[in-house]
């Protein structure tokens, strides 16, 4: 991580800033919200804290402001989020293409090389975030930093 050039955007930037992330985890939680396998993980629905948490923690992936790591525990409060959690398969693999729908939903940048970065992130955190969620899951990382993530292979088109 932290791969980028010098000098390229970061995701955040491009993606439009935390308005734009903010619009992005709504529209997912929206969604979630009415999901046969995804609604029971939050009963009563998905509150404004935990939008506000989530989008936190996207913004400082995506190379915005560390808001997550100063103000909400980082990256060793997330992973207590999601201990016996115990998800499946399934689950994982709808919450990953609810996030690729409501990346469209909320009109973020739809390049290739935009989307194919968000969605490595996406693929990387799901699994992760189902590995972890095992109940006595024995082999987990239990301290990093918060990830930041780059381009990658892929950097922006710019003409
Ligand atoms: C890219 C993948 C993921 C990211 C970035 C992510 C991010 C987060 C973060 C930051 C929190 C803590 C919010 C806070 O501090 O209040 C959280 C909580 C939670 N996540 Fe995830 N998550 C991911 C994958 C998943 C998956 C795959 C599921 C289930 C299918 C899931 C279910 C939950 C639930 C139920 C909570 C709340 C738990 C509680 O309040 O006790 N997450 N997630």
């Amino acid at each position: 991580m932290g791969v980028d050039e010098p000098g390229l955007p970061t995701l955040y930037d491009w993606a439009g800033g935390g308005d734009a992330v903010r619009r992005f985890i709504d529209a997912f939680y929206d969604r979630v919200e009415r999901d046969d396998l995804l609604a029971g993980f939050f009963p009563g629905g998905v509150h404004e804290d935990h939008r506000a948490h989530v989008a936190a923690w996207w913004s400082e992936v995506l190379g915005g402001p560390a808001t997550y790591t100063a103000e909400h525990g980082g990256y060793e409060a997330m992973l207590a989020h999601h201990r016996d959690l115990a998800i499946t398969p399934e689950q994982r693999h709808r919450f990953a293409s609810t996030m690729s729908l409501a990346l469209d939903d909320a009109g973020l940048p739809d390049d290739p090389e935009f989307r194919a970065a968000v969605i490595g992130y996406v693929e990387w955190g799901t699994r992760l975030a189902m590995h972890n969620s095992r109940p006595g899951a024995a082999d987990v990382v239990e301290h990093a930093p918060v990830p930041r993530w780059g381009w990658g292979v892929a950097p922006p088109y710019r003409g």
